[in-house]
């Protein structure tokens, strides 16, 4: 996203709406009852335990997955404003592909798959894969590069999409902290260009330190607003909580056993 290219402002605006969001697969519900708004400029962190839904909130943001019942709402968002970088484990890393022609995807939906690019276009790329720092590891096959050089070359195709809203599927993981302050530092630049990003994270410390945002996340709205006050022990402990009794239920057990473990 080079900086002559500028997003709307920063503002209170709404960008996204959840209303009363039913949302699953194959007609079981995931996530339930979601409600609220992300605002335009947000710097959000979304925190949950494992299946606690966090992707599938994503996956309804991006349009993958339609709501059973309820409404996700975006405001002045054409999709293709959308930018959504999947966990890495559901990207396919044996897809014959250079680095340098990766990242260059991130301009497909400006110049189309198949038209060649401009020298505009290349020293775009070229600049991207230089601020990340991989420019060396251009002309290698995507698929061979460590986890960090992997997750360096996904943000240096976000980085040419010139989105409004990004969504990030726990970008940090298997990241060494220098790649990590790399990406960090990428967050931040995006978040005062106006854009609105959302990550699902693991790390409260990071959340804390660097995402003003918090939505707590365990198939429903646990908590939602100023990570200052959002983001308690307690309220992590109840998102663990009721994630376990939902995907308890799920299994099978009774209705007794879920909601003793839901008051315990
Ligand atoms: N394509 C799918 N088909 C059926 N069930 C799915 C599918 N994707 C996710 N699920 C189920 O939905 C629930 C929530 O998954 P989701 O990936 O949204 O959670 P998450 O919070 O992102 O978890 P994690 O932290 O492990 O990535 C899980 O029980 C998961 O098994």
């Amino acid at each position: 996203m080079s900086a002559a290219k500028t997003s709307k402002p920063k503002s209170d605006e709404p960008l996204v709406t959840f209303d009363d969001v039913r949302a699953g697969y194959d007609g079981t519900p995931v996530l339930r009852g979601l409600g609220g708004t992300i605002k335009r400029g947000d710097l959000l962190a979304v925190l949950g335990a494992n299946g606690a839904g966090k992707s599938t909130l994503f996956k309804c943001i991006t349009g993958e997955v339609k709501p059973f019942s309820g409404t996700v709402r975006l405001h002045d968002l054409p999709r293709r404003k959308i930018a959504y970088l999947p966990q890495r484990s559901d990207i396919d890393p044996s897809f014959p592909i250079s680095v340098f022609d990766a990242v260059a995807m991130g301009l497909w939906r400006e110049i189309g798959a198949f038209r060649g690019l401009s020298r505009a276009a290349e020293a775009e790329i070229w600049a991207a894969l230089d601020t990340v720092g991989i420019a060396g590891q251009a002309e290698r096959r995507l698929g061979v590069l460590s986890g960090g050089q992997f997750q360096r070359a996904m943000f240096a195709q976000l980085m040419l999409q010139n989105a409004d809203l990004i969504l990030l599927d726990e970008p940090f993981q298997a990241v060494d902290l220098e790649t990590a302050d790399t990406l960090i530092s990428l967050i931040d630049k995006w978040h005062g260009e106006g854009r609105t990003v959302i990550a699902a994270l693991h790390d409260a410390a990071l959340v804390r330190d660097r995402f003003p945002q918090t939505l707590i996340l365990a198939r429903e709205t646990i908590a939602w607003g100023p990570t200052a006050k959002v983001l308690t022990s307690a309220n992590l402990v109840k998102s663990g909580e009721v994630t376990a009794a939902w995907q308890d239920s799920e299994l099978g057990l009774s209705g007794e056993a879920m909601r003793a473990r839901m008051s315990a």
